[in-house]
Order: C-alpha cells, then structure tokens, then sequence
C-alpha cells in the first residue's frame, strides 16, 4: 500500500493519523485534503456500522484504500451516553466545548468513584475489490469535574488517565498516541493486515 486517504474532515484526529502512520511508509491523505468529498450521513446505531459507511462510500468515490474511524466516548453513569452521539451530544453544530460541558452538567452530582469512562474507535479499511476489514480500540478513564489541560480535541480536556495522572489534554501527541482508542485500533488493524500480508 504507497497510499491510504483518511476518511474524515475533523482536523483533530487527522494530525493523530498523521503522527500514528509517520513510521510506516505509505503517504496519507483525509477529506481535508480532497474536494468534493460526499457528506456520509452517520446514521448507525454502532461505531462499526458507521466507520464501514464512511470508509465504503468514500473509497467507491476516489477509488484508493481507505480507512475510517468513528469514535465516541462512553460514560457508565450516563447508561453508556454520549456514545455514537458523541460528535453532536449538544446539538448538530458540533461544538466539542458543548458537548464536554453537557457531559459534566450531566454528571454535576456524580461522585469520582463512579465517574468511569472509555473512549472507543472502530476502525474500518476498505480495500477497492476486498472485503473491508474492522477492529475496535479503547482507552479507559475518569470523567473530570472541570475541564484540564489544551493538547488534543472533542472530549480530551476531561478525560482523566489515572495511569498517567494526566488528563487526555495534558498529553503530548506522542503520549496520545501511546495508550489512546485510536492507537490500540491501529495495532489491531496492523495485526490483521500483516497476517493478510497486505502491509
Ligand atoms: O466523522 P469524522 O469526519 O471522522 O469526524 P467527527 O468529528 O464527526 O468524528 P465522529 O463522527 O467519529 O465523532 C467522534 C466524536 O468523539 C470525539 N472524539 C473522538 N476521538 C476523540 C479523541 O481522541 N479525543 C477526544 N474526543 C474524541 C470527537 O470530538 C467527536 O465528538
Ligand atoms: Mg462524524
């Protein structure tokens, strides 16, 4: 593979690819990059469904490898809320400072000790002429009382890694890229691909 084209317009996940893929050498691209690109209505009811949709329709459309990840964080005391919603939890603007502060008003009452949370990212490549391949990747946390920290996107700022005694938006990117959803989806996606020997 010489070059793969990220499926997604969101400018803060495309610099995490964009370091996420630096050692390999395969140039890479996002819909940032490309004009005309469709506007994939993400109307799934889970990440999988939704990074499939995204990764076809937009490989149909410039014919060349492409992978798509559909994210979104899941708190346990919201019953697993904001989740595939995460990207318009405040309304169809997406405005990543709303949706943060409806999480934490939404928690206003709920103690540290039942704060948990994950991020998760399903991640699907599609292949021209091949069935496109899925995996998952999560990264666990607590729900901060107030937003910490200006690194990172979306939900970073209150999302505290207990091992790192360190919110999400205190990480360097390199740090993200360590121990974040997305990166444990790319080692799984890498996995299979070297088994497959498409890599
Ligand atoms: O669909 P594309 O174009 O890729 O961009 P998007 O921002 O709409 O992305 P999603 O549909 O996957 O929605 C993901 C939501 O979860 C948030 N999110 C995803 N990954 C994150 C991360 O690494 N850190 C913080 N928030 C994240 C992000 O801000 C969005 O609100
Ligand atoms: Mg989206």
């Amino acid at each position: 593979m010489e070059e793969i084209l990220i499926a997604t317009k969101n400018k803060g996940k495309a610099k995490d690819f964009e370091q996420l893929f630096a050692p390999f050498n395969i140039g890479v691209k996002t819909l940032l990059d490309m004009e005309n690109a469709i506007d994939v209505e993400e109307d799934g009811t889970t990440f999988q469904e939704n990074a499939i949709k995204k990764a076809e329709t937009i490989a149909r459309e410039f014919n060349i490898p492409t992978l798509a990840d559909d994210s979104g964080l899941i708190v346990d005391a919201l019953d697993g809320r904001p989740g595939v919603y995460s990207a318009r939890y405040a309304g169809m603007n997406k405005d990543d400072q709303a949706n943060l502060n409806k999480v934490l008003d939404e928690l206003k009452n709920v103690p540290e000790s039942k704060r948990s949370a994950r991020f998760h990212c399903s991640l699907a490549l599609a292949l021209p002429g091949k069935k496109t391949v899925v995996v998952d990747g999560t990264c666990d946390g607590v729900i901060t009382q107030e937003p910490i920290g200006d690194n990172g996107f979306g939900y970073d700022p209150i999302m505290f890694i207990p091992a790192l005694d360190k919110t999400m938006a205190q990480l360097s990117k390199q740090e993200k890229n360590e121990i974040s959803h997305r990166a444990n989806a790319l080692k799984h996606l890498k996995e299979i691909l070297t088994m497959r020997q498409v890599f």
